[in-house]
């Protein structure tokens, strides 16, 4: 089957709390219209893992280069986890784009905020919204992937980045709230597929 990609060829970021289904939406995507879209693949200074391959999961960079790279504007977004720089590159992006493909990110909160605040990437902006936190707190939990702290962390985290996609208006220009998963689906998919 021949790709069909969207009218509107701009990189897609989409953000929410974690467990909120941002993974499970894009993959629907992704799995719907094949060698169409491609997630964009961050750089690291964490080390890698024995299962994570190079330029597939992570660009791995030294300590020593990430501030190199920051200095030279490589990076749309940047941010220290856990004392781990990751940042998204122009670079990463642009090579996709060259292929054809439309370049979805994964960003969080402060990702986000930057890439505004810069405007170093024209991009289309969608926050998946829980329908509730209760509902948070159990996909989490279902989840299982994460320590009983992890997941305090994350649903105070949770509730910090639906304040700030509730009251900054002009940020995203699409909120999905994730309840029915098909229904959210639909949403995704209707706003990435719409004429420009
Ligand atoms: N609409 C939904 N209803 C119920 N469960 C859902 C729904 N959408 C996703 N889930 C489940 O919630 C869990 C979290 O989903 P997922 O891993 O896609 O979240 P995420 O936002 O990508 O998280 P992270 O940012 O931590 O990677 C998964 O177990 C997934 O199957």
């Amino acid at each position: 089957m021949a790709p069909t990609p969207p009218p509107d060829r701009r990189p897609i970021i989409i953000s929410g709390p974690s467990g909120v289904g941002k993974g499970t939406l894009y993959q629907k995507l992704f799995d719907a219209h094949p060698d169409t879209f491609a997630l964009s693949v961050s750089h690291t200074t964490r080390k890698r893992r024995p299962h994570e391959v190079e330029g597939k999961d992570y660009f791995f960079i030294s300590p020593a280069e990430f501030p190199a790279l920051v200095s030279q504007g490589a990076f749309v977004e940047y941010a220290l986890f856990n004392g781990h720089y990751y940042g998204t590159s122009k670079k990463a992006i642009e090579t996709q784009r060259a292929k054809g493909l439309v370049v979805v990110l994964d960003i969080e909160m402060q990702g986000v905020q930057q890439m505004k605040e810069s405007g170093s990437i024209d991009a289309r902006y969608v926050f998946i919204k829980p329908p509730s936190f209760h509902a948070l707190e159990a996909r989490l939990r279902n989840r299982a992937t994460e320590e009983e702290v992890d997941i305090r962390e994350r649903l105070t985290q949770a509730r910090v980045e639906v304040e700030y996609a509730e009251t900054q208006n002009d940020v995203y220009d699409l909120i999905i709230i994730n309840d029915d998963l098909e229904k959210a689906y639909k949403e995704l998919h209707d706003f990435v597929y719409s004429p420009i």
